[in-house]
């Protein structure tokens, strides 16, 4: 694989007259081609400022960027034809059609006529080509501002919050369209604060909080480095369950109790678990790891800051030790 973006210890400070923000303080990012790659990040934490730099629009205070090879802002003119990208809601005039709206932007941008229906078509607005954008519902419009990123046919697709404000099944149609776009074979890099979405659309994701990253690879790769020793235990039904959760306890399980069952955060050996209640003759009738997803990840890494002053990305720092060993 090669990547298709390149991002290295990229800054941004903003400066007004009350103060200094450092919006993007050494942060690192790679998306390989052909993937959807889903760009993560906290209200504030940088995605929409490092997107923006991408594409030429604000320039960093430190840094490597590069996209399709090429070094980027310099080289920008030569790769801007290859980049579709949509960092903020375009505004569309609703008394034109999707077509003419198109069109206008395929002829100002060099495009061949034909693209205009050949991208409509992938969007899935053919058939609804020659209505007024004012008549178009806002998953529609979504879908027409993603068709004005392909006019181009590019080879790397930046979209930022594509699905922002869709119902349920606008988000589903946005899903199988990056899913049907990576498949012909271009990258999709796309920010998202829906992570359930993030999930199922994307291959790898980068993780930024507070200007740094905090977590980069396939999504199973950062699913598996963050993997839950928790288990959720379920006792026989009339089973005194807070006696039982305190035998748990003196042995060193970290216990959390629920309605009907408990959790043990730090189950490292579940085996313990059922060995020191049938021990007292308590027995256990569900014994289920609580699966780790995307958005646990997110609020836990996400959660804690980056250490002021560190040059390294939070990612790269020592592992945490598993919690267990109790009730050996
Ligand atoms: N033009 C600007 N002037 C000053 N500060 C700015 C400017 N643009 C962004 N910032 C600040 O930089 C930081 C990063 O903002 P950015 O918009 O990149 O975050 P984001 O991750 O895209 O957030 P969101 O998810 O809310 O869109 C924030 O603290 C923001 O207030």
């Amino acid at each position: 694989m090669s990547a298709v973006l390149e991002i290295s210890g990229l800054q941004k400070t903003y400066r007004s007259r009350k103060r200094v923000r450092r919006a993007l303080d050494g942060f690192d990012m790679v998306v390989e081609a052909g993937q959807v790659h889903g760009f993560l990040g906290p209200n504030g934490s940088g995605k929409t400022t490092t997107l923006r730099t991408l594409l030429g629009l604000i320039k960093p205070n430190g840094g490597r960027m590069s996209i399709l090879g090429q070094e980027v802002p310099r080289h920008l003119p030569e790769v801007a034809g290859q980049v579709g990208a949509i960092v903020e809601s375009p505004q569309f005039f609703g008394n034109f059609t999707a077509r003419d709206t198109l069109s206008l932007l395929a002829d100002a941008g060099g495009v061949r006529p034909e693209r205009v229906m050949a991208v409509l078509e992938l969007v899935g607005l053919r058939d609804r080509a020659k209505e007024r954008v004012k008549t178009y519902s806002l998953g529609m419009k979504q879908r027409l501002a993603v068709a004005s990123a392909l006019l181009k046919e590019p080879k790397l697709l930046i979209l930022d919050e594509p699905a922002n404000g869709l119902d349920p099944g606008g988000i589903r149609e946005m899903r199988t369209l990056m899913r049907d776009l990576a498949e012909s074979g271009m990258t999709v890099v796309l920010s998202s604060h829906i992570l359930g979405e993030i999930q199922l659309i994307c291959d790898s994701v980068t993780i930024i909080s507070a200007g740094r990253r905090v977590a980069a690879g396939s999504v199973s790769s950062v699913l598996a480095q963050h993997a839950s020793t928790t288990v959720k235990v379920r006792l026989e039904p009339g089973v005194d369950m807070y006696a039982a959760t305190e035998l748990l306890r003196a042995a060193g399980a970290q216990v959390t109790l629920e309605r009907d069952h408990f959790t043990v955060g730090n189950a490292s050996n579940p085996a313990q678990i059922t060995r020191i209640l049938a021990e007292r003759q308590v027995y256990v009738t569900e014994l289920t790891p609580v699966a780790v997803d995307l958005e646990s990840v997110f609020l836990e890494l996400t959660g804690t800051a980056p250490v002021d002053g560190q040059n390294r990305q939070v990612d790269q720092s020592a592992p945490v030790p598993a919690a267990g060993g109790w009730g050996q």
